[in-house]
């Protein structure tokens, strides 16, 4: 991974919340009540017409079928993604121990203004009114500063754990732009300043959204774009993600055993001239299972330069987004969340 003055997933410049202690917990509290939260989480995909599509990595086709699923839905779940189930194991089982340590020993990690990393609420709480019924643990370059303070002599397993994860992921991730870039007729050439060591900034974030007793009153996190590439997940115990499909509405992604879910975000929305969606999601909580969600978000460098690549090869296609440093897009999102895409498009006469 890249330092972490290179790809922050949280602002510096928003304030820092406590989460929940949810073992104590009885009752939503006034300050966790989503009166509406549930009013337009309608099932669309009931009978079965219209689902988030399942691509398998090794068909032939697996180009165009990411390439549709990118400009339809902005997210699939992935079969033969070459993610290993002992990787996802280990994964699981450390993101569960570190999740139920009690709050006092999590709180060693609480993350602060000057370091976005370790232990807190989902980046985008201070936006909202309401708090949401989730905890997080946030991974830049590396686990080991922040796990050392919650195990000091038990760190190294979760560190190994999540490196993992994250080489994994990065092989995927990069697998899978080689076949978005291809779609979208990107060169080669091109695609060489996305990947690869120096070209890219990896981030983890590991989500708990314990048992909640009134579910329909709670929001898991509530809805918003990655500011990634591409961003994959791993969802545990429990389906809660929702994905809305333009048009449509509000789709749950189910549990699929052995895939994982592939969602686009800001940065590919921008590179594709919006020819790819950037998926509006959120997460719905339960009051049988504690889910948990492993992520890992695929961004560039904070010095890179986003700007659309496809009319560089349609010369009739005029660029949609103005071009600017990543860095100066994620200072942008911080601070209008998402009005972002439309601060930095090129508007229409
Ligand atoms: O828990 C999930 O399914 C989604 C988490 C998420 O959207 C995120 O970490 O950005
Ligand atoms: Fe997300």
């Amino acid at each position: 991974m890249a330092t972490s003055e290179s790809c922050a997933v949280e602002t510096k410049t928003l304030p820092i919340q406590l989460p929940l202690d949810f073992s104590s917990i009885q009752s939503v509290p006034e300050s966790h009540a989503w009166p509406e939260s549930n009013e337009d989480q309608v099932e669309n995909n009931g009978d079965g017409s219209l689902v988030l599509p399942i691509i398998d990595l090794n068909d032939p086709k697996a180009m165009e079928l990411i390439g549709y699923a990118c400009e339809n839905w902005g997210a699939f779940q992935l079969k033969n993604h070459g993610i290993s189930k002992s990787v996802i194991e280990e994964l699981e089982v450390e993101t569960k121990r570190l999740f139920d340590l009690p709050k006092e020993q999590k709180l060693k990690a609480l993350r602060s203004r000057d370091n976005p990393t370790g232990y807190g609420t989902f980046w985008i709480t201070p936006f909202f009114q309401q708090r949401m019924w989730q905890e997080g643990f946030t991974i830049i370059a590396s686990a080991v500063q922040d796990a050392k303070k919650i195990w000091p002599n038990d760190y190294q397993r979760f560190c190994d754990a999540m490196k993992k994860f994250e080489d994994e992921s990065r092989v995927l991730i990069e697998k899978l732009i080689h076949l978005s870039f291809k779609f979208l007729g990107i060169s080669e050439e091109e695609e060489k300043n996305w990947v690869g060591p120096n070209n890219h900034a990896g981030a983890i974030q590991l989500n708990s959204y314990p048992i909640c007793p009134k579910p329909e009153n709670a929001m898991g996190i509530a809805p918003h774009t990655d500011t990634s590439i591409f961003t994959l997940l791993h969802q545990s115990q429990s389906s809660g993600l929702h994905i809305f499909k333009d048009g449509s509405g509000w789709f749950t992604v189910p549990l699929v055993p052995d895939t994982i879910v592939i969602n686009t975000g800001d940065v590919l929305h921008m590179l594709s001239n919006a020819r790819f969606k950037s998926a509006l999601h959120k997460v719905s909580v339960n009051n049988v299972k504690h889910r948990y969600s492993m992520v890992y978000f695929y961004r560039p460098t904070m010095d890179q330069v986003v700007s659309p690549l496809v009319p560089k090869n349609n010369s009739d296609e005029e660029p949609r987004f103005r071009a600017l440093t990543f860095k100066e897009y994620v200072g942008i999102k911080d601070k209008y969340l998402d009005k972002a895409l439309s601060i930095v498009s090129i508007k229409e006469d």
